[in-house]
């Protein structure tokens, strides 16, 4: 039911190419939206986790840096104490030209001195501050008790001494004691190491390309001052979860709202080991805005967005075409038989069903479709001959089937119905003619002997022979019908006058009195015959006229058979 709409008909479907190449769009359509959700959830997830490890990678490359060149300090003081030169210094010239290379080898040491047990330098790289007064200082007091490093700190008095430049002066000191060769300390040897060092380091971390991406590295003291980073943050305090994380000796990288409000991807480790007294605890935290980290994954998916968009076009135009091009022989078969079905409608010739080789299947179906339209064309034909031959018969049959109905059937003469149809034509010919007619009513004499004698097969034959005898005697236009039995009539048209009928009548006697000549025997017969004649202005109908001849056949009988006689004129108008 679904398949009609409410007037009956079919519903109209969509063409197969159309319905291919909309099939091809969804599916193309639906990949692409596919591909976005994939790139979404693992590109974009995948790029963002990459951003991650990218920066934990360089706080770790920052931690190790740092590490490195805060063990070189602790190394090379270590060092320095251990050589003769400075153990056994009893002059500080001795001990000058060692802290002169050490500082030479390494520039960022701004100050390198050896402070005797009193606090006063004895000795310095370049001779700076030498005889000043360190023994407030926190390296002195701290050197005392072994190798020890101190923290990021300014330094009024070097400060002052040191050439000025854009950063101001900030060192982190390494200090150890000095001691004779029979192990009694006599002094505390210090290194003052610029901060520049770790800024340099970051500099160099920080290439063209992470800066362009906004990477930032931020060196944090563990009472959560920033020691190194962006502009304006130095010397500040920090309050972040990459920074706790990493206080809490943890390494990795997390998304988190930095104070400015925006949303970064940190990368957090730490320096030094807890504990030891040589090293130093820092934070080392990379970030980047996550904006920035995310860009070219957001590029990508844009790209592939469009790629997608495109390829989706052009895979759509391609399978329209195709679709066109594989469906156009069905295409042309349907059009075919929806032209063939509108000729049958309208009547007009139908056309023909096109021979198609396009493909295969195509080819198969227009073969057969071929091969039905000419079978039906033949069918059609054959059925139409059939029918023809069928109403001819009928036709054919109707008349034979009329001729029986006006014939009598052991004969062949004209029967009753057809003497009924015979008469009044030939009484309104009297009228018209002005010429008489008459009607001779004949019975054989004694016939039921010959059926009981001779069977009644033979008394057919004699029915047979008596009545071509009659025809005979009668002109060709003259009717012989047989009533009934051995009753039979002839009705003789355009006499001169009733004298005619009788001469006539008699003259037919002698030919019924012939044997008959049957199969098993001869007999001889007579016949009793009236006659009524119909002159023109005759009132009587055919009832009458027949009744007039049958009475006087009935005459004849009575008055002993074999005669003929004339019956009473009818009674005129
Ligand atoms: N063989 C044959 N006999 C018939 C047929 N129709 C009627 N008869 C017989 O014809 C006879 C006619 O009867 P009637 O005319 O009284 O017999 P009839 O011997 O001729 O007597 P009359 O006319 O008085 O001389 C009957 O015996 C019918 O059985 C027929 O088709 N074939």
């Amino acid at each position: 039911m679904k398949n009609k709409t409410e007037t009956g008909q079919p519903r109209k479907r969509l063409r197969l190419a159309t319905l291919v190449t909309l099939g091809v769009c969804a599916t193309v359509a639906l990949s692409t939206a596919l591909q976005l959700a994939l790139v979404d959830h693992f590109a974009t997830n995948y790029a963002g986790k990459e951003a991650e490890l990218r920066l934990q990678q360089l706080s770790w490359q920052m931690r190790d840096s740092l590490n490195r060149v805060v063990s070189k300090a602790a190394g090379d003081v270590q060092l320095v104490t251990a050589l003769a030169q400075v153990r056994e210094a009893r002059d500080p010239a001795a001990a000058r030209a060692v802290l002169d290379s050490l500082q030479d080898s390494f520039p960022d040491y701004a100050w390198i001195g050896i402070a005797g047990q009193d606090g006063k330098v004895f000795a310095s790289a370049h001779g700076l501050l030498e005889n000043a007064d360190v023994s407030a200082r926190p390296w002195f007091k701290a050197g005392q008790g072994g190798l020890r490093t101190i923290d990021y700190h300014p330094a009024l008095l070097l400060g002052k001494l040191l050439p000025q430049a854009a950063d101001p002066w900030r060192f982190i000191d390494v200090a150890a004691p000095v001691r004779r060769a029979d192990g009694q300390p006599w002094g505390v040897l210090g290194v003052h190491m610029s901060w520049n060092w770790a800024r340099r380091l970051a500099r160099n971390l920080l290439t063209p390309a992470l800066r362009e991406y906004g990477a930032e590295i931020l060196v944090v003291r563990n009472d959560a001052t920033v020691l190194l980073g962006p502009v304006g943050m130095e010397e500040k305090k920090l309050n972040t979860n990459s920074l706790q994380l990493a206080q809490a000796g943890q390494t990795g990288a997390i998304r988190e709202t930095w104070p400015d409000g925006k949303v970064y991807l940190t990368g957090y480790s730490q320096t030094g080991q807890s504990g030891d007294t040589a090293t130093l605890q820092w934070s080392v935290l990379v970030r980047q805005p996550e904006q920035v980290a995310m860009a070219a994954s957001r590029q990508l998916e844009q790209l592939i967005l469009w790629l997608s968009v495109a390829a989706g076009a052009a895979m759509a135009l391609v399978a329209a075409f195709l679709a066109r091009r594989l469906t156009r022989p069905m295409d042309r078969l349907s059009r075919t038989i929806e032209q063939r079905a509108k000729a049958v409608e309208e009547g007009q010739p139908l056309p023909e069903v096109p021979a198609i080789d396009g493909f295969r299947e195509a080819q198969v179906l227009s073969r057969a479709m071929r091969d039905m339209v000419h079978s039906e064309a033949r069918h059609v034909d054959l059925l139409q001959t059939m029918n023809e031959q069928l109403e001819s018969t009928v036709a054919r049959r109707t008349a034979e089937l009329e001729q029986l109905v006006m014939r009598d059937v052991l004969t062949g003469l004209p029967n009753r119905r057809a003497l009924m149809q015979a008469l009044p034509a030939a009484m309104a010919r009297v009228t018209r003619m002005r010429q008489p007619c008459a009607v001779l009513f004949l019975d054989l004499d004694g016939f039921k002997n010959v059926n009981d004698t001779h069977g009644h097969e033979e008394g057919d034959e004699l029915l047979r022979q008596f009545g071509q005898r009659i025809v005979g005697a009668v002109r060709r236009t003259d009717t012989v019908a047989r009533l009934a039995g051995d009753e039979f009539v002839a009705i003789l048209e355009n006499l001169s006058d009733a004298a005619a009928a009788e001469e006539m009548g008699r003259k037919i006697m002698p030919l019924l009195r012939e044997p008959f000549v049957l199969k098993t025997a001869t007999v001889n017969l007579s016949a009793s015959i009236g006659i009524a004649i119909h002159q023109p202005g005759d009132a009587e109908d055919l009832d009458a006229l027949l009744a007039r001849a049958d009475r006087a056949m009935y005459e004849a009988k009575r008055g002993g058979k074999n005669n003929v006689v004339m019956a009473a004129a009818a009674a005129p108008v």
